[in-house]
């Protein structure tokens, strides 16, 4: 039978690190974070509508979107977060689920890896949730490191997300990425046995 797991978490918890790992053993991931960077190439209409509403400004010279300038913008700014969620969210979602289904046609399981699962309502195209899960002392240290950000910045990317303590409760499965890669590998490995994935 057909298995949709949803792969989710708070920003830099860890998430890409389990996917590259699904994506090791051969378990198809469908990654929201690269449709949603596919999805603003230059001329895409989600493009257009966002140099329509946010400006030229948010244009590197090339006439690609400066993504660090339009994240410093609609971290620090409710609505315009909303309005730029607008845009680009519902033509994510299609693409998202289209590449859901062919995988479907040829895979018994596949991974959705949505950072906004929860705040998206999207938890009803997914049989089983995987929440990724980090304490935020943890989470700020890596996002800062990872992404070279201010204190401040990161925190405001934090605060933008649902509080990762409340995802956790509603998920199926918590894996507790504090610890150690392999220590992340091993609550992987014993879930996806249990779900009889591997
Ligand atoms: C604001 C943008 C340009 C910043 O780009 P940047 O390359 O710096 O970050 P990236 O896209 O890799 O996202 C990193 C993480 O930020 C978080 N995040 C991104 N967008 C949002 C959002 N609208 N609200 C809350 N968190 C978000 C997610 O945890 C995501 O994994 C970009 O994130 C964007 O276009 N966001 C809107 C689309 C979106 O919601 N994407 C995330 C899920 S589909
Ligand atoms: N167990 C771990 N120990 C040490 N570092 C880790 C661990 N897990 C992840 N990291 C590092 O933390 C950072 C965030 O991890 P990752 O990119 O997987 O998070 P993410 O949830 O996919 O982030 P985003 O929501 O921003 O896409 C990365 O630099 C990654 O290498």
């Amino acid at each position: 039978m057909a298995l949709t797991i949803g792969l989710t978490g708070g920003i830099a918890s860890g998430k890409s690190t389990v996917a590259n790992m699904l994506k090791e053993w051969n378990i198809p991931v469908v990654d929201a974070d690269k449709i949603a960077r596919e999805v603003v190439n230059v001329g895409e209409e989600a493009y257009v509508r966002i140099v329509e509403t946010f400006g030229k400004d948010i244009l590197q010279e090339n006439g690609e979107i400066d993504r660090p300038k339009l994240g410093a913008l609609i971290f620090q700014d409710e609505e315009k977060r909303k309005q730029l969620n607008a845009i680009v969210h519902p033509v994510v979602r299609k693409k998202m689920l289209d590449e859901r289904d062919k995988i479907l046609k040829k895979k018994p399981v596949v991974v959705l890896d949505i950072p906004l699962l929860f705040e998206s309502n999207l938890t009803h195209f997914v049989d089983k949730i995987i929440v990724v899960y980090v304490d935020e002392a943890i989470q700020l240290e890596r996002l800062m490191k990872r992404n070279g950000f201010s204190q401040e910045d990161a925190l405001a990317r934090i605060r933008s997300q649902m509080p990762l303590s409340e995802k956790k409760a509603c998920a199926d499965v918590v894996i507790d990425n504090n610890g150690t890669i392999d220590q992340t590998r091993q609550q992987l490995l014993a879930i996806l046995s249990e779900w009889d994935v591997l």
